[in-house]
């Protein structure tokens, strides 16, 4: 099981300061969209420079133009790139296309899929790398978890990896990793926390049942 932080309210330094901070508890470091809008695709590249040995995922949230898109974050330093799930079927495909020419991975958010377990099965026979399920900024704020999403998109997918994200912290990680997802997106519950190298460090405890 693998551990993301997810960074989205800093800029583009504080972004790549923190990334070092908790390196060696993360397997993979998001550029979240909020700084990408900010600040351009130099945010990731920044961010690929100030890394050693982990990741780094460009949450570009891709809609349209997707080979285009992902050719883009590769170029700047992406491994893995994000595209939505509500995307169109030619979009997906034009994004798989594109990062695996480069030896490179797609993630692709189910954020406001409707129909998760139908949709799921279309992007696992698409080609996707991971299939995330995502509770957004907007719906945590409603008081909705992602367990119940990771649950259905689990029990469907036969080649993708699954993903899970939406407001987990250190307190909330065990729950997640009991239902034996292949990657954790974190953001907040680290990059907020008091202390988020002592936090990362937690989460990668839990979820290697220290
Ligand atoms: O993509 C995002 C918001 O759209 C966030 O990166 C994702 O939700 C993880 O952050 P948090 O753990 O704070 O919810």
């Amino acid at each position: 099981m693998k551990l993301q932080l997810a960074i989205d309210l800093l800029n583009k330094e504080e972004a790549a300061k923190l990334a070092q901070q908790v390196e060696e508890y993360v397997d993979i470091v998001e550029i979240g969209t909020p700084i990408v809008i900010n600040e351009g695709l130099g945010a990731v590249e920044l961010l690929s420079q100030s890394v050693k040995d982990v990741q780094v995922l460009a949450d570009l949230k891709i809609m349209d133009a997707a080979g285009y898109e992902v050719s883009q974050a590769i170029k700047f330093g992406a491994d893995i790139v994000t595209i939505l799930g509500v995307a169109e079927d030619a979009s997906i495909k034009g994004a798989v296309e594109e990062a695996h020419k480069n030896g490179k991975e797609l993630l692709v958010d189910m954020i406001a899929v409707q129909d998760l377990e139908k949709r799921a099965k279309e992007l696992d026979a698409l080609g996707a790398d991971y299939i995330a399920v995502h509770t957004g900024y907007d719906l945590q704020a409603e008081g909705e978890s992602p367990l119940e999403s990771l649950r259905k998109v689990k029990s469907v997918i036969k080649q993708s990896k699954v993903a899970v994200a939406g407001g987990i912290t250190p307190e909330t990680i065990k729950s997640v990793a009991d239902e034996n997802p292949d990657l954790i997106i974190v953001g907040g519950g680290i990059a907020n926390a008091e202390d988020p190298k002592a936090a990362a460090k937690l989460c990668r405890d839990i979820i290697e049942g220290k």
